[in-house]
């Protein structure tokens, strides 16, 4: 499979088949917030959006990345997020880097979001798409965030070889400037197992796909090829809503 690896400004609507990797932390974030329970994760250009869209969706949660914010129910922060219970809810999430690389990309024929926690998924989701070229986009650092781009090559190798060593890969993610941020509680809403569950490697099952849904972008688990009515393996209490309620 051709693939191509730019950061949110090379994104020029050209993508067919795009993945956007978030490792640290939206993406991590959002495969947790499946596994405990969520419906869906509507995606918001900006924190002003996200509380427009709760405040017109009193149901709906409202998430952003930095520290914990007035109107806002949950951090990003798979380490936050991972004793929540959100079963059959709505998830409004906007953050720096990953959701603004995931709305760039919406308009594409497949766009997938990935951290190492969803990998294996994300690369059997493509090859079930029958891509031939894919671009990723590593949202951190204008492109330069470490953890992304080691995430992008693990991808690209994955596709190529079906099976690969990821210590290599973890490796260059661990020692990140991102990584190192989280640890030293330099960066809003950090939780101190932050890192560790970033790079623990096909942690879910799922693949997470973006869609549309009233002029909203979302993002759902994705179903296996050939599965019915479940996202495989979304965790216990992960499902596809396929109509989702207003
Ligand atoms: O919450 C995060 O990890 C970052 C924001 S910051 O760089 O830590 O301030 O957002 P993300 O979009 O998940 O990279
Ligand atoms: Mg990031």
């Amino acid at each position: 499979m051709d693939s191509r690896v730019v950061g949110i400004p090379g994104v020029d609507g050209t993508e067919r088949v795009a993945v956007v990797i978030d490792v640290m932390r939206a993406f991590t974030t959002a495969a947790w917030a499946f596994h405990r329970g969520a419906d869906r994760i509507v995606l918001a250009a900006d924190g002003k959006e996200a509380l427009e869209l709760k405040a017109d969706h009193p149901g709906w949660l409202a998430l952003k990345d930095g520290a914990p914010a007035p109107g806002f129910d949950l951090v990003n922060s798979p380490g936050a997020l991972r004793e929540s219970d959100l079963t059959g809810r709505t998830v409004i999430q906007t953050t720096t880097a990953g959701t603004v690389g995931a709305l760039a990309v919406a308009g594409a024929d497949l766009a997938l979001c990935a951290g190492f926690a969803v990998a294996g998924a994300t690369a059997r989701a493509l090859a079930d798409h029958g891509a031939d070229a894919v671009t990723f986009v590593a949202t951190g650092e204008d492109g330069r965030a470490e953890e992304d781009l080691a995430c992008a090559a693990y991808l690209d190798r994955l596709l190529a070889e079906g099976r690969v060593d990821p210590a290599p890969y973890l490796r260059r993610a661990r020692t990140s400037r991102a990584a190192d941020d989280l640890r030293g509680g330099r960066r809003g809403g950090a939780h101190p197992d932050d890192v560790e569950l970033c790079l623990e490697v096909d942690r879910f099952d799922f693949a997470m796909a973006l869609g549309a849904m009233d002029g909203l972008t979302v993002l759902r688990p994705l179903p296996r090829a050939g599965a019915t009515g479940r996202a495989a393996g979304a965790g216990a209490t992960g499902t596809v809503a396929a109509d989702p309620a207003p």
